[in-house]
């Protein structure tokens, strides 16, 4: 009888600017390939040659406005070469996949923060993604103003990261009501505690996903 692989987990990580998704992210790998998965980290838009490529169009500064849904067609087109050439074949061989950012951030940025119709990208979604969704988002939550202010302490901000502060306020809305509606899925992290129990809280998730991994096997 042929072994049928099972699917890796595809968990992604959301959350507005500055709120620790890359540090935390570094950590979260350490924790899981110490613990014997077999990980894929990723980004989005990104992740792929031609997905950095879109990336720098989408957050370099420029003169012209970009229009939204130019903004949101090219952050798809990457998103399906992204889904193409790393996530499918990583889950298929039964990888983890860890993506920084993915569709809800589209909800949040594009929908929420631009003001898109949610239905747009619903059908883009369905189109590019067809029935493949994460099996876990894991949210950081901080307030706006905090994690503005830690990625100011960054350095040069790029075209996102220079909107207003009402922006990322529908932004953060948008990622809770997301988070309401699809409890199962998303895991809430209060960003805005220290480093320390931050990462209290990503032990209690990654627990959840080893135990629900066993399961799997
Ligand atoms: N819980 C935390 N407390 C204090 N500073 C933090 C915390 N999490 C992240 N930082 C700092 O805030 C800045 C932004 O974090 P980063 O991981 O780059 O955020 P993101 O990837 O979500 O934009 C970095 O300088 C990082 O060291
Ligand atoms: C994936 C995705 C990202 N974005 C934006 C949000 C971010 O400002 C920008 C770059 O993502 P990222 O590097 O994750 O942001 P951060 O500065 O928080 O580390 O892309 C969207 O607007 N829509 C999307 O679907």
């Amino acid at each position: 009888m042929p072994v049928v692989q099972p699917r890796g987990l595809f968990i992604t990580v959301e959350g507005g600017e500055g709120v620790g998704k890359s540090t935390n992210i570094a950590y979260l790998r350490d924790y899981l390939e110490s613990h014997g998965v077999d990980l894929t980290v990723t980004r989005e838009p990104g992740g792929t040659r031609l997905g950095e490529q879109l990336r720098e169009l989408l957050v370099a500064q420029r003169a012209e406005a970009m229009d939204p849904m130019a903004e949101l067609l090219i952050i798809f087109a990457a998103r399906a070469q992204h889904l193409s050439e790393v996530i499918e074949p990583a889950l298929a061989a039964g990888r983890w996949v860890l993506c920084d950012r993915f569709t809800d951030a589209t909800y949040a940025y594009q929908s929420g923060g631009r003001g898109l119709d949610a239905a747009r990208v619903r059908r883009l979604e369905q189109l590019v993604q067809g029935d493949l969704r994460p099996d876990f988002t894991l949210l950081f939550d901080a307030p706006v103003e905090l994690g503005m202010a830690r990625a100011r302490e960054r350095g040069e901000l790029d075209r996102f990261e220079r909107e207003e502060v009402a922006f990322f306020e529908r932004v953060r809305g948008t990622y809770l009501r997301l988070a309401r509606e699809s409890s199962g899925r998303f895991r809430l992290i209060d960003a805005g505690q220290p480093l320390e129990a931050v990462r209290e809280q990503l032990h209690s998730v990654s627990r959840e996903l080893l135990d629900c991994w066993g399961v799997r096997h």
